[in-house]
């Protein structure tokens, strides 16, 4: 192990997805069996103690890659020098909380992260925003920090996609891996895109396969959108583990790129591409190579699609004009 620790923030560490995650970063699945890691934590000052149990449990796991544990309650503090932020901790709705509260709440958040990283984040930051509404979170923090390149601000639609991906073996009874060209669209909410027309199985076209747009349109794309609900519903709190998984998967992918030929999802920057107004944070179909996600181009967008990809880049639209008007962009 000759390489420098890469310093990664997870703010919210004290946190349901924090718990699943931290380990799994210790570990050395963030990225990889050969990069040592230095994590810093932001908590609230209310929840330092608790981070504070938790890395007591990380020292206690003697990770081999794990190189260090800073904790703090200052944003500035924890994303000085950091390679990696992972933006988890966020204000939850609450009863009688309006949509506009909720936005305003997570402004708070958001605004003053974009700030600190933008003044103290190394060079090579990527930004991955977990907590919700992810994409409008996001695009919060990215509109304070002007000196990053805007296309390390992503939010997570992962979990998403992989929910898709564990619906359609399902359905299909094949592993998830023979799925190939999945696509998330749009926010990660319930009007999200989940796409299959382009997707591949064992090299056949996934819709194709699939043969029934009945159960595409009333059960998988319902199934998937509302997959969150569905899981507070049954367990009595939100997606934690999952949730952890995929934001290690989304990194994993960011760093180490894609299969050839294969894709997957993530919200990231427009640049007009499909329709989608440039600046939005949406999830698109992208390919990772180089260190760099990339919105794959070129793909024809058959009309239930572009409703579909319209109403739910509406509601981003909608979200983005709430906070302009908020003043937090
Ligand atoms: N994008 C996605 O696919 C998913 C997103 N989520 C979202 O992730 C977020 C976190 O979920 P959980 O860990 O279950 O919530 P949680 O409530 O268990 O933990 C959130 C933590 O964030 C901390 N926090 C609040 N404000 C903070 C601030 N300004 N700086 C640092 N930490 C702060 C809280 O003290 C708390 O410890 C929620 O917004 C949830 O809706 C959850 C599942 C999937
Ligand atoms: O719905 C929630 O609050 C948590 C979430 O984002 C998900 O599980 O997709």
């Amino acid at each position: 192990m000759t390489q420098a620790p890469v310093n990664v923030t997870v703010t919210g560490a004290a946190g349901q997805i924090g718990y699943a995650l931290l380990f799994r970063i210790a570990s050395g699945q963030l990225l990889g069996p050969d990069t040592p890691v230095k994590l810093r934590l932001l908590e609230i000052p209310q929840a330092v103690k608790a981070a504070e149990g938790t890395a007591m449990e990380l020292d206690d796991g003697a990770f081999p890659l794990l190189s260090g544990i800073d904790i703090f309650d200052d944003p500035k503090q924890a994303f000085s020098g950091t390679n990696i932020a992972l933006l988890v901790g966020a204000r939850p709705r609450t009863k009688g909380m309006e949509r506009g509260d909720l936005l305003e709440a997570n402004g708070g958040i958001f605004k003053p992260q974009g700030e600190a990283i933008n003044a103290g984040a190394a060079d090579d930051i990527r930004v991955l925003v977990v907590g919700n509404p992810a994409n409008t979170n996001a695009l919060i923090a990215k509109s304070h920090a002007p000196d990053v390149p805007a296309d390390r601000f992503t939010a997570m639609t992962r979990l998403d996609h992989n929910r898709a991906l564990a619906q359609l073996s399902k359905k299909l009874d094949v592993p998830v891996s023979d799925i190939k060209r999945l696509a998330i669209w749009g926010n990660h909410s319930a009007t999200q895109y989940p796409m299959i027309t382009h997707g591949t199985v064992g090299g056949k076209n996934l819709a194709e396969a699939v043969n029934d747009q009945t159960w595409v349109e009333e059960t998988f794309i319902p199934t998937v959108a509302k997959r969150g609900a569905a899981i507070i519903e049954a367990r009595g709190l939100s997606s934690a583990a999952s949730a952890a998984s995929a934001a290690i998967d989304h990194v994993y992918t960011w760093v180490n790129g894609t299969d050839e030929g294969d894709w997957t999802s993530a919200a990231v920057i427009s640049d007009g591409s499909y329709g989608v107004p440039e600046g939005l944070i949406s999830s698109f179909p992208v390919t990772a190579k180089d260190g760099k996600y990339e919105i794959v181009q070129g793909l024809e967008i058959d009309d239930f699609s572009r409703t579909r990809i319209d109403a739910t880049v509406g509601e981003l639209a909608e979200e983005r004009d709430a906070v302009q008007k908020l003043g937090l962009i």
